[in-house]
């Protein structure tokens, strides 16, 4: 069975689509086969990944909302192992129409579950807000995988995300635990970034990874030409760290299993 991290954070901007997608084709180009389910209305992971969203019927809005199987919306990418449930901004009503709907918040993770044995991780972008579409993910998951942008008040907001995944674990998904904490675009010409990461460091401690993203010019480009940055650019600095963020989820990952 596949392993299911959910990229989240209510504010908008702090790299969830870039990592995600990031993290998606590096764990593909290391052979693990992969979903990127995107939840986003934006559906930037989609078009990121190289799939037009004009050319799509279907989308994960007609899993959630109309009961379509999932794998009638996993389309491949270019990316050998890599395969996307895009997002079309039909989605963007979903958050209103699941509201009267059974079962709401356990909608994606119901979905997955005929499709999980194919795949070894499902990577979850969610949109920036705490609403219906990022309570499916957080039920849907095992882990979550918050970025946190390198630039002040990092650490607002995140105490809010961090009671919707409280009360996630009390009321839908016991086994939801923290991936763990991804710091984003950082400027190391700058003094805030570092004192940024220390102040990161000491509120999670060892959850946060040791992979910190730059702010990097690569990474920023690549989702116009609608390539993960493996593909766009592997001898980045950005293809660098999304490569050893891939390792360390991998790594992680075994000892967790070895734990238990
Ligand atoms: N490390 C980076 N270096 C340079 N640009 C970056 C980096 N990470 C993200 N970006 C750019 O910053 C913008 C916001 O990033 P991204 O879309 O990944 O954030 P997000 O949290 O998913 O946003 P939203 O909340 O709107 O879904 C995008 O234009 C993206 O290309």
């Amino acid at each position: 069975m596949g392993k299911v991290i959910a990229v989240a954070n209510q504010k908008g901007g702090v790299g969830k689509t870039t990592s995600a997608v990031n993290l998606s084709a590096c764990l593909a180009y290391m052979n693990h086969k992969v979903l990127l389910v995107d939840i986003d209305p934006q559906g930037n992971a989609t078009s990121g990944s190289g799939i037009n969203k004009a050319d799509m019927d279907q989308c994960v809005y007609n899993v959630l909302v109309e009961d379509l199987e999932a794998e009638k919306v996993c389309v491949p990418t270019s990316v050998e192992n890599l395969d996307v449930i895009p997002a079309t901004i039909q989605l963007a009503g979903a958050e209103i129409e699941l509201v009267p709907t059974i079962s709401r918040e356990v909608r994606l993770k119901k979905a997955l579950e005929p499709i999980m044995d194919r795949y070894d991780y499902v990577i979850i972008d969610c949109p920036p807000s705490l609403g219906l579409l990022t309570l499916n993910a957080l039920t849907a998951s095992d882990s979550v995988l918050i970025p946190v942008q390198c630039e002040y008040y990092a650490l607002e907001g995140l105490s809010q995300l961090l009671n919707t995944i409280r009360l996630v674990q009390k009321h839908l998904n016991k086994q939801l635990t923290i991936e763990g904490v991804l710091l984003t675009m950082l400027d190391a010409r700058t003094n805030l970034g570092l004192q940024v990461i220390d102040e990161v460091k000491k509120y999670f401690q060892d959850k946060v990874y040791q992979s910190v993203v730059p702010r990097n010019v690569r990474l920023g480009e690549a989702p116009s030409h609608g390539q993960p940055i493996i593909i766009y650019d592997p001898k980045s600095r950005g293809a660098e760290v999304y490569l050893d963020l891939a390792k360390e989820v991998i790594a992680n990952g075994e000892r967790v299993r070895e734990r238990n």
